[in-house]
């Protein structure tokens, strides 16, 4: 089974994930295959660079994401030109690591994927699980761990599909309001549930 883990920004999904981890699942990171597409030399940062300017690079080749991210969550049209070079590599690296996975033995995978809805992605995945905060919770949050200004964290809330649109494509809601023991009681149940369905299959 392939566990899509999604949610908006700043909901919580690496949390949750870092739960699975632990559970001994292994997780396929798109947020982290983002970082390892674009390694310098690399032919999308390349590509990148050519589309963006020079001036996205640091001095040592490097992507500067502050740059990078300051200019595509604040014009769609920019967003979408990055999105439509990256993407199609994150996707690729993704379904390799999966593979990879499988060839293992694994039969539970999780692909946890930030963008799962924006992306289309749902085919990817047999089962889709949606973490959740209130609006109030993911704008502290985000403003909390990354130091954003409220003009920064409200860009790229609203460079996603709003929260009601991923609870209503999930199999399964985990609501990350809580503490975190609750929020791992859910995930503990929504888990036990899935397995009882597939044995019975
Ligand atoms: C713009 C970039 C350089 C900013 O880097 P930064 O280190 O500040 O953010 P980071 O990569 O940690 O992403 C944080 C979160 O932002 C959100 N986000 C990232 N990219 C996008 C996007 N294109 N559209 C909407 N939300 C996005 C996701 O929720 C993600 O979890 C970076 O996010 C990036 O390369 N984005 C394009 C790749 C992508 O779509 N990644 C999302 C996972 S598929
Ligand atoms: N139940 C909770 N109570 C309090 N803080 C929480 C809770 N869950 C997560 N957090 C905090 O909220 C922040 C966002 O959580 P996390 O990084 O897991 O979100 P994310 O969905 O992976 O974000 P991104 O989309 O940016 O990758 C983190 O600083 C995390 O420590």
């Amino acid at each position: 089974m392939i566990i899509g883990l999604t949610g908006s920004i700043a909901s919580g999904k690496s949390t949750v994930s870092e739960m699975l981890k632990n559970l001994g699942y292994p997780i396929i990171d798109a947020d982290l295959v983002a970082r390892l597409v674009v390694e310098p030399g690399s032919d999308t940062l390349g590509q990148i660079a050519l589309a963006f300017g020079d001036e996205i690079l640091r001095e040592d080749g490097t992507m500067d994401r502050a740059k990078l991210g300051e200019i595509i969550f604040n014009d769609p049209a920019s967003r979408k030109i990055l999105n439509d070079i990256i993407h199609p590599a994150i996707r690729q690296e993704m379904l390799r690591q999966r593979q990879d996975f499988l060839a293992q033995g694994f039969k539970t995978i999780i692909m946890d994927i930030p963008l799962l809805f924006e992306s289309r992605l749902q085919h990817l995945v047999d089962k889709i699980l949606v973490v959740s905060v209130t609006e109030k919770n993911q704008f502290a949050r985000l403003v909390e761990r990354n130091n954003f200004t409220e003009k920064e964290a409200r860009a790229r809330i609203s460079s996603q599909l709003p929260m009601s649109v991923k609870e209503d494509g999930a199999d399964a809601v985990i609501y990350n309001n809580g503490t975190l023991n609750e929020t791992e009681s859910q995930l503990n149940r929504i888990l036990a549930n899935w397995q009882t369905s597939l044995e019975k299959e």
